[in-house]
């Protein structure tokens, strides 16, 4: 067998659960995945997976209740401050709502500057102009519209690019997308995807793509894992995963393609209730079995 390279980041059986109790919430439970240069994981689920958890965690907003969080293979809880700088630079995250993600009182140029100036000592001041140009073409937007504008003179589309190219201005190795185009018109949410992938693939970055829509997952991702009720159901291949199922729970979640938006229960996925409550109920019935990480990074329920 060939060793596998050093992940970028790992989860390595992290769990997070809110409160105590009875009353607590296990919104994470033992979840192994990696993220390594050059390619994508997506981590599909519905709403209350668990999915934006596992982002918080990887951007080391949360802090995990067990488990640990590798960065180039060393856990991020001994961190140094100036470790933890540096991971802030090389993890960086793009949101669901491109608008919220943007001050409306500052244009395009300078949201650009800040995280160059932060983050980049080894540009030059009389280079950071010519940088936030570069960046704004690197994600196909025309500097000289765009740099001088603000965030409400721009489209839904056209500001998502601004947010993946501030989160390439800190010269990341992994990148987290939490729904980067849930909020966007249908029209142009497969040319953010599609500049996720190129990005993927130029700056050899760790792609973490979050979403609860199975289908896209194809355009972005190598690999797929597939989450409920804060466990990791079923992982692989992405093509192998969404073409042959194997888990009940990734076959719910592909009868809502091609409109992820509408519920399971909903009487145009043509599945009954019942059925709908008995994938769910075996699903949740995978969480009391042991896992176990394999070879290959990810978690293989036994
Ligand atoms: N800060 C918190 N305190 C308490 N419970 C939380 C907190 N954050 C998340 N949860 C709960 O954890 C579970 C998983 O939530 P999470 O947001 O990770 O799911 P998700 O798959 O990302 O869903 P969505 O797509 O709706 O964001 C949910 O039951 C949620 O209510």
């Amino acid at each position: 067998m060939t060793a596998q390279p050093t992940p970028i980041l790992a989860l390595d059986r992290v769990t997070k659960t809110f409160g105590h109790g009875p009353g607590a919430v296990h919104a994470a439970r033992s979840i192994s995945f990696s993220l390594h240069a050059g390619r994508a994981l997506a981590l599909v689920g519905e709403s209350g997976s668990g999915k934006t958890t596992c982002a918080r965690m990887a951007m080391r907003e949360y802090m995990p209740t067990e488990g640990k969080i590798l960065f180039r293979g060393e856990p991020v809880d001994g961190a140094s401050p100036a470790e933890t700088v540096l991971y802030r630079r090389a993890v960086q995250m793009i949101f669901q709502d491109p608008f919220a993600s943007l001050n409306p009182a500052h244009t395009i140029a300078y949201h650009l500057k800040r995280p160059l100036l932060l983050h980049r000592p080894d540009i030059k001041r009389s280079e950071i102009d010519a940088t936030v140009r570069a960046l704004l073409q690197q994600v196909k937007l025309d500097p000289d519209l765009v740099a001088p504008k603000y965030p409400h003179e721009l489209s839904g589309g056209q500001r998502q690019r601004v947010n993946i190219a501030r989160a390439l201005a800190a010269k990341p190795e992994v990148i987290v997308a939490d729904e980067p185009t849930s909020m966007l018109d249908v029209s142009v949410r497969l040319g953010v995807l599609n500049l996720l992938s190129e990005m993927k693939q130029q700056m050899k970055l760790g792609l973490l793509y979050i979403t609860h829509d199975i289908a896209t997952a194809r355009y972005v991702a190598e690999d797929i894992a597939v989450m409920y009720a804060g466990q990791i159901v079923e992982w692989g291949n992405v093509g192998k995963v969404i073409d042959n199922p194997a888990h009940p729970y990734t076959k719910l979640l592909l009868s809502a393609v091609p409109d992820p938006d509408i519920r399971f229960d909903d009487p145009s996925v043509r599945l009954r209730p019942e059925d709908v409550e008995e994938i769910r109920r075996k699903s949740a019935m995978t969480q009391d079995r042991i896992v176990e990480v394999d070879t290959d990074h990810f978690v293989r329920t036994a």
